[in-house]
């Protein structure tokens, strides 16, 4: 569904990704590892059309991405969920969410919120609330949900783990994993949580000074331990 192949970019004189190429595929979770500063970041925006890419190229189901820009992404079936969770505070969960549809289809239906509901019954139960009165789990389900709303093909994850305890991340990657599943989403997760990331994932690809350095079947990259406590911290 989304290929990348030998994508470089650059921030003045620092290269942050060299060559880098990568797939995600219908109904898998293709996981991005690394340590800080590695390029994980840079690679989505890149993908985002945030970043100019310096060479390489993009494709979602056969289109050139390098050529659409970035507010044309969700109408062609690509969703960004950036780390940090920005939700708009003053606004009500509903609203949050409404705001998903917009950019690709228009107007949210009472089914498309409902499938989200669904999938996330804490936010059935504050969707009039505020949204500053979320937890941060929630918050990330709000981000995620709102993502969903604009039916993407391929969703891109920026740490969603980050500063969530290990019970809440554990709730929002077995829905991840479900959602993937039962609706065929290609998903690129871009976590330094590897272990959590790769409970969930099909392909781990781990990134060292903007260069891919392994590629490995999640459960293969798992089961070795020289490769793990290499680069993956655990
Ligand atoms: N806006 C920027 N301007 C200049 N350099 C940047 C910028 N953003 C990132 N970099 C540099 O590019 C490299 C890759 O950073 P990036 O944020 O993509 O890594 P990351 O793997 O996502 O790390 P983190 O987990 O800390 O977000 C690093 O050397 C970083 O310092």
């Amino acid at each position: 569904m989304l290929t990348v192949e030998n994508l470089s970019a650059s921030y003045g004189p620092v290269r942050a990704l060299d060559s880098v190429s990568l797939s995600a595929a219908e109904g898998e979770i293709t996981a991005v590892l690394g340590a800080n500063g590695a390029g994980k970041t840079t690679l989505l925006r890149t993908i985002s059309g945030l970043v100019p890419p310096a060479g390489g190229e993009i494709s979602l189901a056969g289109r050139d991405l390098r050529r659409v820009s970035t507010e044309d992404l969700p109408a062609l079936g690509l969703a960004h969920v950036p780390e940090g969770r920005g939700v708009l505070a003053e606004l009500t969960v509903e609203e949050n969410l409404r705001l998903g549809a917009l950019g690709a289809r228009g107007r949210a239906t009472a089914a498309d919120l409902r499938r989200i509901y669904d999938l996330f019954p804490a936010l059935a139960d504050r969707k009039n609330g505020l949204a500053h009165v979320l937890s941060g789990g929630e918050r990330q389900m709000l981000v995620i949900g709102r993502a969903l709303l604009s039916r993407p093909k391929v969703l891109l994850l920026d740490e969603p783990s980050l500063g969530l305890a290990p019970r809440i991340v554990a709730r929002i990657f077995g829905l991840l994993r479900g959602l993937v599943h039962d609706e065929g989403l290609a998903v690129v997760l871009v976590e330094q949580n590897a272990r959590s990331a790769l409970s969930i994932a099909d392909h781990g690809v781990v990134l060292n000074l903007g260069q891919v350095v392994v590629r490995r079947d999640a459960a293969a990259l798992v089961a070795d331990d020289a490769l793990r406590h290499a680069y993956l911290g655990f």
